[in-house]
C-alpha cells in the first residue's frame, strides 16, 4: 500500500508537533509547517533521524491563502499525493472585549478562521483532484462550545470553525472527504501558558492561582497530556473513523458535559 501523507499545520511545538509524531509512527510521510522555520526543521529532524526520511519541514504563515496553496503544491512535488491535512495552528488574544486591540482581533481571526479556512480549500481541491477521498482535522477547542470571559475573539474564532467544519463536511462528503475537529480542554502547551499569564494579570492574580482554578474545573482532575490529543487525531485521520464527519470531539477531561 502506498504510504499516506500529511500536513499538520503549527506542527513546530505543542499539539501540532505530537501529531507529527504520532503520525510518523503510523508510517505516514508527515509535513511539518510552520510560521516558526527554527522548530519546524527541529521537529522534522527528529522525526527523520527516527523514521528515516519520513519528514519534511515547511515555512509559512497560514493567514496567506497562497502560502496555504504552495504548501499543499510543494508537498504533493515531494511526497507525491496528500492524504490528510491537519489545521492546527492557531493564537490566542485575551483581553476584556471592551479594551480589545482591532489589529490583535484581525490578526487572530486570519490565523484561526482564515488560516483553517484556506487549508480546507486547498486540501479538498487536492483530495478532489486525486479522486479518493481525503481527511481534513481541525483545531477547535473547548473555547467553541462555550465562550469565556476575556476570550471573546479567540472564542468567536473557535465557533466559527466548527460552523466552517460543518458546513465542509456536507459539500466535501460526495468526494469522499470528510471533515472533523478536536476540541481541547487544557493542555499545557506555550499557549495556554501565555492565557494563564495574561487572564491572572487582568485578574490580578497569580499564573499559578489561575491555572489551578481551571484545572479544578477538570472532572479526571488534571490536564490533557499532547499524546492524549494525538490519539484522538490519530483515529480521526484512521479507517476506523471513516464514517464520521462533521464532528467536533471535545476532548477535556470532563470540563463540559453535552
Ligand atoms: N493548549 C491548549 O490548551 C489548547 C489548544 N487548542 C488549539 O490547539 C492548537 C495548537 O495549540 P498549542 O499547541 O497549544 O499552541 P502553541 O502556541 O504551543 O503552538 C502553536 C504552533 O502554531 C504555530 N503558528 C502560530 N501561528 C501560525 C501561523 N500564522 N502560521 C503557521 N504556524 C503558526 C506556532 O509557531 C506554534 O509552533 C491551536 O489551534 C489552539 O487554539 C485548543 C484548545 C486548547
Ligand atoms: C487554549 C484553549 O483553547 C483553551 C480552551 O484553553
Amino acid at each position: 500500500m502506498t504510504q499516506k501523507v500529511a500536513i499538520i499545520t503549527g506542527a513546530g511545538r505543542g499539539i501540532g508537533k505530537a501529531i507529527a509524531e504520532h503520525l510518523a509512527a503510523e508510517n505516514y510521510f508527515v509535513a511539518v509547517a510552520d510560521i516558526d522555520g527554527v522548530t519546524a526543521k527541529y521537529v522534522s529532524e527528529r522525526l527523520n533521524a527516527i523514521f528515516p526520511q519520513v519528514s519534511r519541514h515547511y515555512v509559512l504563515d497560514v493567514a496567506e491563502r497562497e502560502a496555504v496553496f504552495n504548501l499543499v503544491d510543494n508537498v504533493v512535488a515531494d511526497f507525491g499525493r496528500l492524504d490528510v491535512f491537519i489545521n492546527n495552528a492557531g493564537i490566542a488574544y485575551i483581553n476584556n472585549l471592551v479594551d480589545s486591540d482591532p489589529d490583535k482581533v484581525e490578526r487572530l481571526f486570519d490565523v484561526n478562521l482564515k488560516g483553517t479556512f484556506w487549508g480546507i480549500q486547498a486540501a479538498a481541491k487536492q483530495f478532489i483532484k486525486q479522486g479518493d477521498g481525503g481527511r481534513i482535522v481541525n483545531a477547535a477547542s473547548l473555547a467553541a462550545v462555550e465562550g469565556s470571559a476575556l476570550q471573546g475573539a479567540y472564542s468567536a474564532s473557535k465557533f466559527a470553525i466548527r460552523g466552517l467544519g460543518q458546513s465542509a463536511a456536507k459539500e466535501l462528503a460526495q468526494y469522499g472527504i470528510t471533515v472533523n475537529a478536536y476540541d481541547p480542554g487544557i493542555v499545557l502547551t506555550p499557549l495556554r501558558d501565555y492565557i494563564d499569564q495574561r487572564t491572572a494579570q487582568i485578574k490580578n492574580t497569580t499564573p499559578t492561582d489561575q491555572r489551578k482554578s481551571v484545572i479544578d474545573e477538570i472532572a479526571l482532575g488534571r490536564p490533557a497530556k499532547l499524546d492524549e490529543i494525538a490519539d484522538l487525531v490519530s483515529f480521526l485521520v484512521s479507517n476506523k473513523a471513516k464514517y464520521i464527519t462533521g464532528q467536533s470531539i471535545l476532548i477535556d477531561g470532563g470540563m463540559r458535559f453535552h
